[in-house]
C-alpha cells in the first residue's frame, strides 16, 4: 500500500533519512522504532507530504504522492505535539476539521471514550498535556482512514485512557486498517503490532515480522528481542570493520 523507495532527507549537514526503502502492507501494523533522533517522525511525516524528500520516491497504492494530494484523506494522523488554533475551542476544532473533510460517516468513538464532549467548551490553549493528546487521538480517528499513522500515541496519557486508545488501535488493526506506529514503550508496542522497522541515525537497519524477530532472537518479549538483535548488529558491525 506504501512503498518507500532509497529514501534520503537532508537538514541541511545532517542525514535525518538515508537510503530508506521499506514496504508498508495493507492489513499490518507496524512498529517503527529507535533512539530519539534516529528519523522516526521524520519518515512519518515524509509519508503525509509534510516532508518533502531531497531524494527517493514514496507511491501510495501505486501513486506517487509528490504528484498526488488527494491520497491523504486516507490517512489518521496523530502527532506527536499536536498544534492547534490555541484560541479555539475543543468543539469549535472538531467541527473545523469535519468542514474541511466534508465526509459523512465519522467515528466519534474517541470522543465519547474520552468523555471529550464535557470539554467541547475549553479553549486549547488551556487543556492539559493529556487532554491535548486525547483530542489528537480523537481527530486521527475521526474519519475512518484505511491508514493510520500514530507518533508516541500513548505519551502522557492517564492509565486509564492509554489501556482505551489501545483497545480502539486493536479494534482498528482487527478490521484491516495499516497501522504505522512509534512509541519508546515497547510493551505496547508488542500488542499492537505485527511488524517492526528499527531505525538508527537515519538508516533503517532492521525489518520484519515481530514473530520473526523473536524467533531469530530466541527472546519472548519485543523489547529484549530488539536488545538482543542491536547487540547481534553491533557484533557483526565491528567484526566487519
Ligand atoms: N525541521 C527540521 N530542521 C532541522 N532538523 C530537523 C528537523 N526535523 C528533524 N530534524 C532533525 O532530524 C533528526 C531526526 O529527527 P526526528 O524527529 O525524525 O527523530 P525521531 O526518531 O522521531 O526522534 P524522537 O524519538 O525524539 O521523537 C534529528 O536530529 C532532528 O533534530
Amino acid at each position: 500500500m506504501i512503498s518507500i523507495k532509497q529514501v534520503h532527507k537532508t537538514f541541511g549537514k545532517l542525514h535525518a533519512l538515508n537510503d530508506v526503502s521499506l514496504e508498508l502492507a495493507s492489513g499490518k501494523s507496524y512498529a517503527l522504532i529507535g533512539p530519539n533522533g534516529s528519523g522516526k517522525t521524520t519518515l512519518m511525516k515524509s509519508i503525509l507530504g509534510l516532508v518533502v524528500p531531497t531524494s527517493g520516491q514514496i507511491y501510495f497504492d501505486g501513486k506517487l504522492i509528490a504528484r498526488d494530494w488527494q491520497y491523504r484523506d486516507k490517512i489518521g494522523y496523530m502527532p506527536q505535539i499536536g498544534r492547534y488554533p490555541e484560541n479555539m475551542t475543543i468543539g469549535q476544532l472538531i467541527d473545523m476539521i469535519k468542514n474541511i473533510r466534508q465526509q459523512d460517516t465519522l467515528d466519534e468513538e474517541l470522543i465519547d471514550a474520552f468523555k471529550l464532549y464535557k470539554m467541547f467548551g475549553k479553549r486549547m490553549h488551556a487543556l492539559s498535556g493529556g487532554t491535548r493528546q486525547k483530542v489528537s487521538a480523537a481527530l486521527a480517528f475521526l474519519f475512518d482512514t484505511p491508514v493510520l499513522i500514530l507518533d508516541e500515541p500513548t505519551a502522557g496519557l492517564d492509565p486509564v485512557s492509554v489501556e482505551l486508545l489501545k483497545e480502539k488501535i486493536q479494534h482498528e488493526k482487527r478490521r484491516g486498517k495499516l497501522l504505522i506506529i512509534t512509541s519508546h514503550i515497547l510493551s505496547d508496542l508488542d500488542e499492537l503490532t505485527t511488524d517492526v522497522a528499527y531505525i538508527y541515525e537515519g538508516k533503517l537497519h532492521y525489518s520484519n515480522s515481530i514473530e520473526a524477530l523473536k524467533t531469530e532472537t530466541g527472546e519472548k518479549r519485543l523489547g529484549k528481542a530488539i536488545a538482543t538483535m542491536i547487540t547481534q548488529k553491533q557484533l557483526i558491525d565491528s567484526i566487519n570493520a
